[in-house]
C-alpha cells in the first residue's frame, strides 16, 4: 500500500497501518512469498491429508515459469507475474470502521489468492452505480491510479454483475474481478479432495453461467491480456479461460454431472458418518470465521498435526479428529472450512453438505479471533451462515460454546471488552495453550452424557470391557475385588447390552 487517497467521496484505504495485530496488509505470506513468516510458521507438523500451501503455491509459480517466462529469472518472473491489485469498494452503510475492514479483508483475501496489494479505494455511496459499481466521475481517478501504481488487476468488494465487470474493464483496461469470484478463485487453489474440488467446481461454473457473455472479452482483444492464457491469473483459475469458451449447454451439462458427483460423495460421508453415530460417539464441529484459530485449536485440544496457516482458508476438507474429555470420555472433534463476510452463496449452496455435518455435531465449537478488526462482526456472519444452512427446516442448531482465540494477541482491555460482548464465551490462545484446558473440561460438560446406569463385575481377564467403559461411559465407582472389577457407570445404551451379560457375581450371563 502506497499513500492513502482522501477526498470526499474517495476515501483511501490505509490498510497497512491497521496491521498492528496482523490483520492488515503487512508481513503476512501470501502463496507466492514462500518465505512468508505464515508459511515457515506451519512448517512443522502437517499431516499427509492436507499437504502445504507452500507446495501448492510452488508447483503454481513452476508451472507458470516453465511455460511462458521460461529464460528469465525467478525474481524478475514474479515481478512480471504477481498480480498487482487495487482493490476498490463501495460503502453503503455502517460505520467507516465496518467500511475499513470489508476491504482490509479484501486485502487479505487478495494476498492469500497471490496477488500483491497496491492500493484500496473506498466510495461513499447510497448504492453501487448499476452501470460501473463505482460512480462513472470515479472510474476515471480509479483509472489514474491503477495507471499510477503499474496495477493490472482491480478487485471490487462486493458481487457485480457481467455488465459492471465488462464496462470497468472497458473503461480501466485492466481486469477487473468481484470478491466473489476472488473467494472462488482461493476455494480452487486450495480444494484438495475429490469432494472439495467438485464443490468449488460446481460455484465456480454456476457463478460463471450469467457472465458468460461479455466479461473478459475487453481485455482479450488487448494484446497479451492477462485475462487469457494460462491459468488466467486472480479470479480466473479452476474452470478457467477454455471452459469460459465452450457454450452454455455443456456448461450445463458439466454443473448436473457435477452436482451428482457431490450427492454421491455425500452419501459415501453420509454413511462414515452415520457409522460414526451408531457407534455414539459424541461429536463436537468447530466452526468459526476464517483464520479464527480452528485447526490450531484441533491440535491444542487433541495434539493432532492439522495445518495451520496464516492464510484464509488454510482449511477446506473437513478433518475429524478423536478428543478425550478430562474423565476418559471418547468424542470427535471436527475441523470445518472458515466462514468470511458475504461468503458466496454459491458456495454455502456447494459446501452445504460439508457443512450440514458440522451442524449435525452434539455441541458447536464456535471460534471468533480476539484479534480480529471486529470479534462481533465475525461471530454475526459466522451464525448467519449457520441460519442459512438450517433454513426451512425442522433441525436446529446444536449448542454453540463460544470460544474467544488468540487472548495472547490482544491487551487486557480488549479481552475485558471482549468478555463483556460475550459473557458466555471461554477465552484461550491456542498458541500459548491458556485456557485450553478449561475449554476442554467446558466441552465434556456440554457432551450428551451416556444415560444408563450399570452396575457389573468384570472379570480381570475383561480388562479390555473395563478400558472401554472408562473410554466410552462415565465411571462413578470402581473397586476390585477378589472376584474382578465391581464398575458403577454410565454408559450409552449398546454398551449397557455388552455390560448386560455380566452379572454382578462376574460370570458371563
Ligand atoms: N497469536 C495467536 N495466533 C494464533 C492463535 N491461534 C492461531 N493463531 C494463528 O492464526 C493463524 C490461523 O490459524 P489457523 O488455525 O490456521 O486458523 P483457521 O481458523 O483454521 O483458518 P482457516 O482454515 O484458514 O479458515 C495462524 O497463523 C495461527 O498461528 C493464538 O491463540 N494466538
Ligand atoms: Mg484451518
Amino acid at each position: 500500500m502506497t499513500d492513502l487517497i482522501r477526498d470526499d467521496e474517495l476515501i483511501g484505504q490505509g490498510a497497512r497501518s491497521r496491521g498492528s495485530q496482523g490483520q492488515g496488509f503487512q508481513g503476512q505470506g501470501s502463496p507466492e512469498g514462500l518465505a512468508g513468516d505464515g508459511v515457515t510458521a506451519m512448517a512443522e507438523d502437517i499431516s499427509d491429508g492436507e499437504l502445504a500451501l507452500t507446495e501448492r503455491a510452488a508447483l503454481r509459480r513452476v508451472v507458470g515459469l516453465s511455460t511462458e517466462l521460461a529464460d528469465i529469472s525467478e525474481v524478475e518472473y514474479r515481478q512480471l507475474r504477481l498480480e498487482r491489485v487495487v482493490l476498490v469498494g463501495v460503502w453503503t452503510s455502517g460505520t467507516v470502521e465496518q467500511a475499513d475492514a470489508s476491504l482490509a479483508e479484501l486485502g487479505r483475501l487478495a494476498e492469500t489468492a497471490g496477488s500483491e496489494v497496491l492500493e484500496g479505494l473506498i466510495q461513499r455511496r447510497d448504492r453501487p452505480d448499476p452501470a460501473t459499481y463505482i460512480g462513472s466521475g470515479k472510474v476515471r481517478e480509479l483509472a489514474d491510479t491503477v495507471r499510477a501504481n503499474g496495477a493490472d488487476t482491480v478487485i471490487c468488494d462486493g458481487e457485480l454483475s457481467a455488465g459492471q465487470l465488462r464496462q470497468l474493464e472497458e473503461k480501466l483496461k485492466v481486469k477487473v474481478i468481484d470478491r466473489t469470484a476472488l473467494i472462488l478463485d482461493i476455494f480452487a487453489q486450495h480444494a484438495r479432495s475429490r469432494e472439495g474440488k467438485a464443490q468449488v467446481e460446481l460455484a465456480q461454473l454456476q457463478y460463471l453461467m450469467p457472465r458468460l457473455r461479455g466479461w473478459g472479452s475487453a481485455l482479450s482483444r488487448q494484446a497479451g491480456g492477462r485475462a487469457g492464457g494460462a491459468g488466467g491469473g486472480v479470479g480466473l483459475r479452476g474452470p478457467g479461460e477454455t471452459k469460459l469458451e465452450i457454450d452454455r449447454r455443456r456448461i450445463h451439462k458439466r454443473i448436473a454431472k457435477l452436482r451428482k458427483e457431490v450427492v454421491g460423495m455425500d452419501t459415501v460421508r453420509r454413511t462414515k458418518r452415520d457409522r460414526r453415530l451408531a457407534n455414539e460417539v459424541p461429536s463436537v464441529a468447530i466452526v468459526g470465521y476464517t483464520n479464527a484459530g480452528k485447526s490450531s485449536l484441533l491440535n491444542a485440544i487433541t495434539g493432532a498435526g492439522v495445518l495451520v496457516q496464516d492464510a484464509l482458508f488454510a482449511t477446506l476438507d473437513p478433518t475429524t479428529r478423536r478428543g478425550v474429555t478430562p474423565d476418559g470420555r471418547d468424542y470427535t472433534l471436527t475441523d470445518t472450512v472458515g466462514f468470511v463476510r458475504h461468503l458466496p452463496h454459491q458456495l454455502v449452496d456447494a459446501f452445504r453438505s460439508t457443512l450440514e455435518e458440522a451442524v449435525a455435531a452434539d455441541v458447536l465449537l464456535h471460534v471468533v479471533d480476539a484479534a480480529d478488526a471486529l470479534p462481533e462482526a465475525q461471530v454475526e456472519a459466522v451464525r448467519e451462515v449457520l441460519g442459512e444452512i438450517t433454513e426451512g427446516r425442522d433441525e436446529t442448531l446444536p449448542p454453540e460454546l463460544l470460544v474467544v482465540n488468540k487472548a495472547d494477541a490482544v491487551d487486557e482491555l480488549e479481552l475485558a471488552r471482549l468478555r463483556h460482548v460475550f459473557p458466555e464465551a471461554i477465552v484461550v490462545s491456542a498458541r500459548t495453550g491458556t485456557g485450553v484446558a478449561d475449554l476442554i473440561e467446558a466441552i465434556a460438560d456440554r457432551l450428551p452424557r451416556p444415560d444408563v446406569l450399570v452396575e457389573a463385575l468384570l472379570p480381570y481377564a475383561s480388562g479390555a470391557l473395563v478400558a472401554r467403559v472408562h473410554r466410552e461411559g462415565e465411571v462413578l465407582s470402581e473397586r476390585h475385588t477378589a472376584d474382578g472389577t465391581m464398575l458403577s457407570a454410565r454408559v450409552r445404551p449398546d454398551l449397557a447390552g455388552v455390560l448386560a451379560g455380566f452379572t454382578t457375581n462376574g460370570t458371563a450371563g
